[in-house]
């Protein structure tokens, strides 16, 4: 089975108008109510795939009974752990530009992190955990530390796409799979990356230490995988674009939709992209029969190590 786990997840109430201006009234054409939060987003686009999971994580109050609700209408099994916060909100304005605004995520008390645990705990050999979006301070490093090994140890293959402090911790416990966005990589190793050369260079640096599957999303220019045995670069299908919230988190979804069919990691890096463009191409996530329209427009090519500067 396939667990995606979301210690912070929202409802993203996603605008559109045509021009936005700060300082001054703005009224929108069109709002939506999505439940977010990257692991809620991996679900949601597994399941648009043809592929179970079960949504994990902590909610609280109507916000939380929302998402909940959304996510059983949509077919899609929930096992959360309540808050005593209601869940954020998170506003994204679509307008001449996108502009975020992600509220904190709740505190979770020792007694909630022991709940998470012990689910974790049922996990067997050959499942997935997804452990995806922003990790509050106010739990400790530690606690992301015992997730890993617990999957380590179990053999569950542990994917995580988060950010911050906890990144640089968790990439040592040789997660399966870990896909952080250029601005994300370049965090983790306090630098600026801006071209594929240079995030590649980084992404290496992972695999050496026992990353077994990197890859780098960089937006409309696509995305590279790096292995111990590959180094390939994606081209991102074109088109318009109407909402890129959830595109990092479709790649991940299309990954391991294809690689848990066919155990093969350039193909499932192709799915996961042509996910990612399918998403970023609609205003919710992407159907099955988008990313299938694109799959051709995925282009990929070997990196060479001498293409690879520094
Ligand atoms: N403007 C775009 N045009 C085409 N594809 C896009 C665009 N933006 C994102 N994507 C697709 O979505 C994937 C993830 O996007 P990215 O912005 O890198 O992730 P994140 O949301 O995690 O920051 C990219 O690798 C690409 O396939
Ligand atoms: O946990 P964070 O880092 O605040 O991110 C949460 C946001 O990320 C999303 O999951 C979208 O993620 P991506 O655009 O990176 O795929 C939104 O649904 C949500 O509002």
């Amino acid at each position: 089975m396939i667990y995606t786990c979301t210690i912070t997840p929202s409802i993203d109430y996603t605008t559109y108008l045509p021009e936005f201006h700060t300082a001054t009234l703005n009224r929108s054409d069109e709002v939506y109510y999505y439940p977010g939060g990257k692991g809620i987003n991996v679900s949601r686009v597994l399941k648009r795939l043809d592929v179970n999971s079960v949504a994990l994580g902590f909610t609280g109050g109507f916000t939380g009974n929302y998402i909940e609700q959304f996510l059983v209408n949509e077919g899609i099994e929930t096992d959360f752990i309540e808050t005593e916060e209601i869940t954020r909100i998170n506003v994204k304005i679509k307008a001449q530009e996108e502009t975020e605004l992600n509220g904190p995520g709740p505190v979770i008390n020792t007694h909630q992190q022991y709940l998470l645990i012990e689910k974790i705990r049922i996990l067997k050999k050959g499942d997935w955990f997804v452990l995806a979006g922003s990790l509050p301070e106010s739990i400790p490093q530690t606690f992301f530390m015992k997730i890993a090994s617990i999957c380590r140890d179990e053999g569950v293959h542990f994917v995580l796409d988060t950010s911050g402090p906890a990144l640089k911790d968790l990439v040592n416990t040789q997660p399966f799979l870990i896909k952080p966005n250029e601005h994300e990589l370049g965090e983790l190793f306090e630098t600026i990356i801006s071209n594929k050369q240079e995030a590649c260079h980084y992404a290496k640096k992972l695999v050496h230490q026992g990353v077994q599957h990197v890859i780098v999303s960089m937006g409309k220019e696509g995305a590279l995988l790096v292995t111990k045995d590959h180094i390939l670069s994606a081209e991102a299908p074109k088109g318009k674009v109407v909402n890129t919230v959830g595109s990092g988190d479709s790649v991940i979804s299309g990954f391991i939709a294809s690689y848990t069919k066919e155990k093969d990691a350039e193909k499932a890096f192709r799915y996961g992209v042509a996910s990612g463009s399918a998403t970023a191409f609609r205003s919710d996530l992407c159907e099955k029969s988008d990313v299938e329209a694109l799959l051709d427009q995925v282009q990929l090519h070997p990196l060479h190590e001498e293409d690879v500067t520094r």
